[in-house]
């Protein structure tokens, strides 16, 4: 197992490389070209100048997070053929500069969604959270304006601007989109880029759906036990993985996460293990990694991960914002290098215990 940290890159990071790599235990980030639109065929000296200022710091570019599908795929549209070719040519690229795990989401419209970017904790420190009754009163065309604006100057993942500005004719695309449309364009995506995957040995890992449920009426299918294991026999082959994100399905109380993980052997190639806090149906908040913190037992889900004989990328994901930091939301240093810390003792504690 590889423990790394999300990164955006010089100039959309408050959180450093050098601060990274001083993180115990973690030997690399994730990163993305985080100005570079769904859909854009990426630039191979981009890729390698990211690549280089990686390892200057001594990590490694283990994974990209992400490449985003743009929604002509998502919709299934004649012009998706020429966003796929772009993501092959973007694969290949990758798979020649040696990175071997692609994180993705097949989230209409809207990447991962909150009602609040910092509910206040006891503690004093702040929060992600989401609360339904509160989304249902937010008109979906403000969304964007809401969630920009409580988070300060940062750029949230998956909420680019350009797209953004477009949000009427987005929700119009998806009109007649349904869980069953989404997963056959699913496969249709898989299908086209399997040759490029398999040849490159490029993982591609599924982000589970965050929250799991539908949002303004949009469908979402990666939400469940059921739908990831169908994921996985739509194309049924190993470079069709997922992103196992505790956080994101353990927002819903139904879903056992580590027996999504043991039904998942050999297509996880990339773990997101973050804590979260049930208050109430529809109703939940961030929390720190500590299992006692939230709902989740993180104990239960890292020996799941053992179990199974895990190999892949894993990072701490959204932590807590503390100490005075001032950062994008969910991503500031502190939370998530404590995060970091504590998943390498359990890991530690588990492997030693077999
Ligand atoms: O848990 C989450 O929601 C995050 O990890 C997402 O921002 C995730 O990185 C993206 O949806 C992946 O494409
Ligand atoms: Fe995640």
């Amino acid at each position: 197992m590889d423990m790394t940290l999300r990164w955006f890159g010089d100039g959309y990071d408050t959180v450093s490389l050098e601060n990274i790599r001083q993180i115990p235990g973690v030997t690399g980030v994730v990163s993305t070209l985080y100005d570079a639109q769904p859909g854009d065929l990426w630039e191979k000296e981009k890729v390698a100048a990211l690549k280089a200022r990686v390892e200057s710091t001594g990590l490694k570019l283990l994974g990209i997070e992400s490449v985003n599908i743009h929604d002509s795929i998502k919709v299934g549209t004649p012009e998706r053929d020429q966003y796929i070719e772009n993501y092959i040519k973007t694969i290949e690229l990758l798979g020649e500069a040696g990175v071997k795990c692609i994180c993705y989401n097949f989230m209409p419209v809207f990447d991962w969604t909150r009602s609040d970017l910092a509910k206040l904790r006891s503690d004093g420190a702040t929060v992600l959270a989401y609360d339904q009754k509160e989304i249902d009163l937010i008109d979906p065309a403000n969304i964007f304006e809401s969630m920009q604006k409580k988070a300060g100057d940062t750029l949230l993942p998956g909420w680019e601007p350009e797209r953004m500005a477009h949000l009427q004719e987005l929700f119009e695309m998806y009109a007649d989109v349904d869980e069953e449309k989404l997963f056959e364009n699913l496969k249709y995506f898989l299908e086209a880029i399997r040759p490029a995957c398999e040849k490159y040995e490029v993982n591609m890992a599924i982000h589970p759906d965050d929250p799991p449920w539908k949002v303004f009426g949009l469908p979402r299918i990666m939400t469940s036990r059921e739908n990831l294991l169908r994921l996985t026999k739509i194309v049924d082959a190993p470079f069709n993985g997922i992103t196992l994100c505790t956080g994101s399905l353990g927002s819903n109380p139904d879903n056992d996460i580590p027996d999504i993980i043991r039904s998942l052997e050999g297509r996880i190639h990339f773990a997101h293990v973050r804590n979260v806090q049930h208050n109430a149906p529809g109703d939940f908040q961030e929390a720190a990694h500590l299992s006692s913190d939230g709902s989740l037992d993180m104990y239960e889900i890292m020996k799941a991960l053992s179990d199974i004989h895990f190999e892949g990328l894993m990072r701490p994901d959204h932590g807590r914002m503390i100490w005075g930091e001032k950062a994008m939301p969910g991503y500031g240093l502190y939370d998530r290098a404590l995060g970091a810390a504590y998943l390498n003792g359990l890991w530690e504690a588990i492997k030693k215990n077999k």
